[in-house]
């Protein structure tokens, strides 16, 4: 397993928000984390990203326990959360936002060779094209759409070439078109990467992922592939509970 978490607590003062919550993700997988409203999917992954740190549990990333590792640390490891290292400065173009997110995966050393540089703008050129954004590289990044400024924002949380990309609710505010074409984005980083996505549009979910972990009240109620969570009596009770 690339990333495996398992007996994950977090207590908030009186409120359990996850109680012994698991999580195993494999290599060149996406896995999408559902649930209602309140049942621990942001706070999982905030313990998986280390902005929040579990009151019990384990997290393991690349056979390494990185329960204590600072964010920083964890994104050293090849785990990349979107908003986190890196985030669009507006008034820069989209050239140089992705230039800043990929040299900031760079040594000054490297960065004071121009061989170094040319090599940078052939991957800052090829990382607009893939999400289509190429034709706009020398706009500010403030004129895009919302759907563009998240493939942006997602294209630089791929500058550090991650094994892990964690997403929370990417397509929040999207239109339907934009949506369709967030997960034929995706689709490509699959050969080098696996994704932990939380999301509340079930049918985007079940179309880009492999599998899926649905939380209830800050427990596991099932994990499986699309098809036997689509199954699964409980899920679809809870699904049907809050309809
Ligand atoms: N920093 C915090 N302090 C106190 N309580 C918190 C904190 N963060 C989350 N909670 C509580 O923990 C519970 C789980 O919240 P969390 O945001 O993880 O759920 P979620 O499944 O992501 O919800 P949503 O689908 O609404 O985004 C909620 O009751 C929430 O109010």
């Amino acid at each position: 397993m690339l990333l495996e978490a398992a007996g994950i607590t977090k207590i908030f003062g009186k409120l359990t928000a996850l109680d012994g919550a698991a999580l195993s993700v494999g290599a060149n997988e996406f896995h999408g984390l559902i649930g209602p409203n309140g049942s621990g999917k942001s706070t999982l992954m905030k313990c998986i990203a280390g902005a929040e740190v579990p009151t019990q549990g384990k997290v393991s990333f690349v056979n390494t326990d990185i329960t204590a590792f600072t964010p920083t640390e964890r994104a050293r490891a090849g785990m990349s959360l979107k908003f986190q290292i890196t985030s669009v400065l507006p008034s820069l173009t989209l050239y140089d936002n992705i230039l800043l997110a990929l040299q900031a995966q760079s040594s000054l050393v490297d960065l004071v060779f121009s061989r170094t540089r040319a090599a940078l703008h052939d991957q800052v050129m090829t990382m607009l094209t893939q999400f289509r954004l190429a034709n706009r590289a020398f706009e500010a990044a403030a004129a895009l759409s919302h759907g563009q400024q998240q493939w942006l924002e997602i294209a630089m949380a791929l500058a550090g070439k991650p094994k892990l990309l964690l997403l929370d609710e990417p397509t929040g505010g999207m239109s339907l078109e934009e949506r369709r074409v967030t997960g034929e984005l995706l689709q490509p980083i699959k050969q080098h990467c696996s994704l932990v996505i939380v999301e509340h549009d079930l049918d985007f979910i079940r179309d880009i992922c492999d599998r899926l972990t649905v939380l209830d009240q800050g427990k596991v109620l099932a994990s499986g592939t699309v098809s036997e969570i689509q199954a699964n009596k409980a899920v679809q009770e809870i699904y049907l509970r809050r309809a």
